[in-house]
């Protein structure tokens, strides 16, 4: 990296709301959010983060709704609200209207505010994220830049920003949960959601990016997982999957203990 981008990586680092320093700790330098009492952040080793990942519609936040009401546990959804209204621009209407143009700003974008998730303050000692900075990564940035609709210099800068934060922040993840949805599946509760930017998304974009979470999350044969991975197949209709959330209760919860 070079000075220039150093200093202006820096600058734009200490603009954000945690207090932040760089600290040795266990022999390998990461950055820690230095915030005193009960108050854990992501880098706090007492504090467990499970992220649930999943392609679109595989019922993440369904999910995320029936874990909501266990004490202990702080739930943190995807911030789409924020991607659809960046200052006016609905940024994830745009990519879908125009991934060629777009791609580059809302992985961007979802990059920043995906690390920003990981770091938010919490008093809870369980936190059930909706994806991860991870996902945004090797699911999207991936298809984005397989499918042609990245530019290679993008896809370099998006990879150093990525390269960079997760050598330098402590973003620990005691757990993967995986929702494994088909595309036909995703296809058919997208259509019943009717969530407006999701309308073009034909049932073959469904099927790359579930492709890639297999490659991912199943076959390990695209990138490094940061946790654990427990597969909970999610085909099933909505009464069947929360009582597979409840089978699966302990398993997830035992990732604090891990
Ligand atoms: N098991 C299920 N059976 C039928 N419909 C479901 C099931 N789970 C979720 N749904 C419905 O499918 C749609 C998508 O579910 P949900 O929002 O939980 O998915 P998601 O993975 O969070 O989506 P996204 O990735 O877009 O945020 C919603 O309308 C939801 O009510
Ligand atoms: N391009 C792109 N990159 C991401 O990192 C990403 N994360 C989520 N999404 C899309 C999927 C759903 O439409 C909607 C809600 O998950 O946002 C993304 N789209």
């Amino acid at each position: 990296m070079t000075a220039a981008a150093a200093r202006f990586f820096l600058n734009f680092w200490s603009a954000f709301r945690p207090v932040v320093r760089t600290v040795k700790s266990g022999g390998t330098r990461g950055i820690r959010t230095g915030t005193p009492g009960k108050l854990m952040r992501s880098g706090d080793s007492r504090r467990t983060v499970i992220c649930v990942e999943g392609n679109i519609a595989s019922g993440k936040t369904t999910c995320l709704d029936y874990f909501s009401n266990t004490s202990n546990i702080q739930v943190l959804t995807e911030p789409v609200s924020k991607w659809r209204n960046v200052h006016g621009h609905n940024l994830l209407a745009l990519m879908y209207q125009d991934p060629q143009r777009w791609g580059i700003s809302l992985q961007t974008y979802i990059q920043l505010t995906m690390l920003d998730k990981h770091l938010s303050a919490t008093t809870a000692p369980v936190t059930m994220m909706e994806r991860s900075i991870f996902s945004a990564k090797h699911i999207f940035v991936e298809n984005l830049y397989r499918s042609g609709k990245m530019l290679e210099v993008d896809y370099i800068i998006l990879n150093e920003w990525f390269d960079w934060i997760t050598t330098n922040v402590s973003l620990p993840v005691n757990l993967i949960v995986y929702l494994q949805t088909s595309p036909q599946t995703c296809y058919e509760r997208l259509k019943q959601r009717c969530r407006e930017e999701e309308m073009v998304i034909p049932l073959e974009y469904l099927e790359f990016i579930h492709q890639l979470h297999e490659d991912w999350l199943i076959k390990g044969t695209s990138a490094p997982v940061p946790a654990p991975v427990l597969v909970i197949p999610a085909d099933y209709d909505l009464q069947k999957m929360l009582h597979k959330y409840e089978e699966h209760r302990e398993k997830i919860l035992a990732a604090t203990n891990s």
